[in-house]
């Protein structure tokens, strides 16, 4: 069968303005996240390359749930993309179904199908020619969108992504860096509100600080919309924090394990699996949690707007030796102590400790402890969506809710091996049983 190379990202979907989705998801509406996902099921999917001797992809079936984000990882070569490909058809299968929602579409017209699954990938897929806007408003503009509704669109994604729609909307994508790329790229993939999202490595080319806040962007969105998304990496790390639930991959596709990310901490299948989790299972347990998972206690603060006097004042009532100074638009600007205050002969400017770092309530406690570890006063200023402060999270915070994470993980590890010994105690009883029966029918 004839492969289709559309890299393009015009694979980025929706469902509206053709009736209901595939699989019958309900039509969307202007509204953002209307459509939410669908479910996908594979059944013995396979892919055989012509002129290979063995398939890339042997007979994989796998559940992913509606609204679950599912993460393939495994070593280069295992097959992740060719599977993830299948899914839209940009790989046509030579074996087995996809179902999305409850419809087969493994027959469908593959352009049809593309059109409503979203879909990112790691060099973005923009078109280079297009502005930013062009590029987000494509797909809805084939599937005959009117203009105003793609207009709105635009704007609408463009902000979800976090990029400015004033400064944004009219540049190239070479007037863009790799991170905002690929913001754009998942932009594009969610403008027509598909009920499906597929990430083939979308973070891959981006720096190590640029990919951490492309995650916690995908974190909130998720958060927000509750696609169906399927990703794909190979860095293990990644798809703990991403994953609700990982696929871990061995050639050719095999399923090694299919759980959350702390079963497969706390409960690797085997060696293979093992050897992926790799060193450092507690700090990589941070990942799992996020800082809206754990207490945000707050500060008192003050605005750049407040007379001197009553900051003094402030700090003076709050029985603290620190106070956040927030600015205009209450994001946090400096911490001011009471010497910076005596210091200060009037004037702010100089005064205080500039803040360096602060998380989201989307970031991971990991990200969190990194940032605590850093500051000298151990604490960190949790940020709302446009950088405004909510709060500030301690060491003492952390370290109490990490010793409680580990210790929940402990029991429940607990208890899954007793839960295992016992099946396993029945089964040798039954096996026993059976035998025994057989000998007496003999
Ligand atoms: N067009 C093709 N023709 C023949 N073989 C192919 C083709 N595309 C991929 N393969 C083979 O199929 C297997 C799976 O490739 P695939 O790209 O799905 O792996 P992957 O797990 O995504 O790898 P990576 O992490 O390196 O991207 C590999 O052995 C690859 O060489």
């Amino acid at each position: 069968m004839a492969e289709t190379s559309d890299t393009s990202g015009t694979g980025a979907g929706t469902s509206t303005g053709e009736g209901p989705g595939p699989a019958g998801a309900p039509a969307a509406t202007a509204a953002p996240g209307a459509t939410t996902g669908a479910t996908i099921e594979l059944e013995n999917l396979t892919k055989h390359y012509p002129g290979s001797a063995a398939p890339a992809v042997d007979s994989v079936s796998m559940h992913i749930d509606a609204g679950e984000l599912v993460v393939f990882v495994g070593p280069s070569g295992c097959g992740k993309s060719t599977t993830l490909k299948m899914i839209n058809r940009l790989i046509e299968p030579t074996g087995g179904r996809i179902r999305i929602g409850g419809e087969d579409v493994t027959d469908m017209d593959p352009v049809k199908l593309r059109r409503k699954i979203g879909y990112a990938i790691q060099s973005s897929g923009l078109f280079p020619h297009m502005t930013v806007a062009q590029n987000i408003g494509l797909v809805p503009k084939l599937v005959g969108w009117p203009k105003a509704r793609i207009r709105a669109r635009i704007e609408e994604m463009l902000d979800l992504v976090g990029l400015d729609p004033g400064e944004f909307h009219g540049r190239y994508p070479r007037q863009l860096s790799g991170g905002q790329q690929q913001r754009v790229g998942v932009a594009r993939a969610l403008a027509a509100d598909p009920p499906v999202l597929l990430m083939d490595e979308p973070f891959g080319a981006v720096d190590p600080i640029t990919r951490d806040h492309l995650q916690d962007e995908l974190i909130r969105l998720q958060f927000e919309l509750h696609k169906t998304i399927v990703f794909v990496t190979h860095d293990f790390d990644e798809a703990i924090k991403l994953g609700d639930r990982i696929a871990v991959l061995r050639e050719r596709s095999h399923i090694a394990q299919f759980d959350t990310p702390e079963a497969i901490l706390t409960n690797p299948a085997d060696d293979f699996v093992s050897g992926f989790v790799g060193a450092g299972a507690a700090l990589k347990r941070l990942n799992l949690s996020r800082v809206r998972d754990v207490e945000i206690t707050g500060c008192p603060t003050v605005t750049v707007d407040d007379p001197l006097q009553d900051i003094f004042d402030k700090l003076r009532a709050s029985g603290t030796n620190e106070i956040l100074l927030l600015d205009t638009r209450g994001r946090p600007y400096k911490w001011l102590r009471r010497g910076d205050l005596t210091r200060a002969r009037g004037s702010l400017a100089r005064a205080g400790t500039p803040v360096h770092d602060t998380v989201t309530r989307d970031a991971t406690l990991r990200d969190a402890l990194e940032a605590v570890l850093t500051d000298n006063a151990g604490r960190v200023v949790v940020t709302g969506r446009r950088g405004e402060y909510t709060g500030v999270v301690d060491m003492e915070t952390l370290m109490n809710s990490v010793h409680e994470l580990l210790e929940a993980d402990r029991l429940e590890a607990l208890a899954h091996r007793h839960d295992l010994a016992e099946a396993r105690a029945e089964q040798t009883h039954h096996e026993q049983e059976g035998a025994g029966g057989g000998e007496a029918k003999a």
